[in-house]
């Protein structure tokens, strides 16, 4: 494979965004839920999350340093390419991120997402906001080419990051028996009917689940055998929202944890596979009220760091960015199992309250 990210003039880092200050939190919310029907209470108490931590979220800084880091491995890679950032709720907002990038002279990017797994919210959702920036840049007599790195979440380098991390904090486990010790990997609950929909539309869906409990079986089946062990391994659900008649995602962590404790376990390794860097889904839900519920029933919680910038993590992105590229100039690709296509087929998780323009797929 070329090093090179030719023919695209600039990456750009597409993520979720999240406020800075106290007064941005409203607003950050009203944005993230507009016309979603998430109860006010719930916005409040997420709000709340937000306080706790002094009204700012973690995320920016976090993709800041990611950016620094995919910086710093294309730089070693010698590829002269700019990585610009543009965020879904919060400034930089992408149109802008569009609009400076028209400006710096760049006509074709290369968009990855801070989001690994396939799902409406998780891939379909960025490449609705893709085609909403790109309308409206349009307006302004803007024009861009843009493409997108599939799903990264099944690429055996996510894999190897995550197991190292996994690994790393079970080395630090006191001598507890493999009995009382549970490995929960965990991610972000879904409506179930966003799940029963992920994938391709073949009729099989659940790709979001099914792409999680591979990995989680491959990590927990490597690092037993790494590090001599014999632990289960099981997938737990973190930061459920919507209405309660709405059924999404389960065992809550939380549930699971008091389960495990009343049952015997006297440690829980909480791995946050699901999410790439420590934000606030990991600093409060797991780190903070996670912790809280291990304290109550007496159990050690061991959380495993995500992903973040690890070396191993940010080379396997740099691959996929340089894959990405090989695939734009007809070139062959590395295949690998459960590989998702670049561009999405048709249907492939649906917005399922209104279909709407989505790019970077053939539909
Ligand atoms: C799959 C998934 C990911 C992982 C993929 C990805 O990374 O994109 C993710 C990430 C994130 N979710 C985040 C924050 C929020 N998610 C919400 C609400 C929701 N998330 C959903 C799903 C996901 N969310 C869903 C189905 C909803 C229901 C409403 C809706 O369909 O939109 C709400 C509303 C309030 C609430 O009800 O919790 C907030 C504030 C932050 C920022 C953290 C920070 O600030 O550090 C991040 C990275
Ligand atoms: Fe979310």
């Amino acid at each position: 494979m070329q090093n090179t990210l030719d023919p695209y003039d600039a990456v750009l880092l597409l993520s979720f965004g999240g406020p800075e200050a106290p007064e941005e939190v409203m607003p950050f919310l009203r944005r993230v839920t507009a016309g979603r029907g998430i109860p006010d209470e719930r916005l409040e108490q997420v709000g709340e999350h937000y306080h706790h931590f002094g009204g700012r979220s973690p995320i920016n800084d976090q993709n800041r340093a990611l950016i620094a880091a995919l910086r710093a491995e294309l730089d070693a890679r010698e590829i002269e390419r700019p990585v610009l950032w543009g965020n879904r709720n919060s400034p930089p907002f992408l149109d802008d991120a569009l609009r400076e990038a028209h400006a710096a002279g760049h006509r074709r990017l290369l968009v990855i997402t801070t989001s690994a797994y396939s799902c409406y919210s998780s891939c379909r959702q960025y490449r609705e906001n893709l085609a909403d920036a790109v309308a409206a840049v349009a307006e302004e007599g803007i024009e861009l080419q843009i493409d997108k790195v599939g799903p990264y979440a099944p690429r055996p380098g996510f894999a190897a990051a995550n197991l190292g991390r996994v690994v790393d904090a079970m080395r630090a486990l006191d001598g507890a028996p493999d009995d009382e010790v549970a490995l929960l990997f965990v991610t972000h609950s879904i409506p179930t009917a966003m799940d029963e929909t992920a994938g391709p539309g073949d009729g099989e869906g659940h790709l979001y689940q099914r792409q999680h409990l591979a990995l989680a079986s491959a990590i927990t089946d490597e690092a037993n055998r790494i590090l001599g062990r014999d632990l289960t391994g099981e997938l737990v659900f973190c930061s459920r929202s919507g209405p309660p008649s709405q059924p999404w995602l389960e065992p809550d962590v939380n549930d699971r944890i008091e389960e495990l404790a009343a049952a015997g376990t006297t440690t829980v390794v909480v791995a946050p596979i699901g999410f790439v860097s420590d934000h606030m889904e990991v600093v409060y839900d797991l780190d903070t009220e996670a912790k809280e519920t291990a304290d109550r029933v007496g159990v050690e919680l061991v959380r495993v760091p995500t992903v973040g910038t690890d070396g191993r993590f940010v080379t396997d992105l740099v691959d996929a960015l340089v894959e990405r590229a090989a695939e734009a100039r007809g070139e062959a690709v590395p295949d690998y199992e459960g590989r998702r296509p670049s561009v999405c087929e048709p249907g492939c998780c649906p917005n399922l309250r209104q279909a709407r323009p989505a790019l970077c797929g053939r539909d």
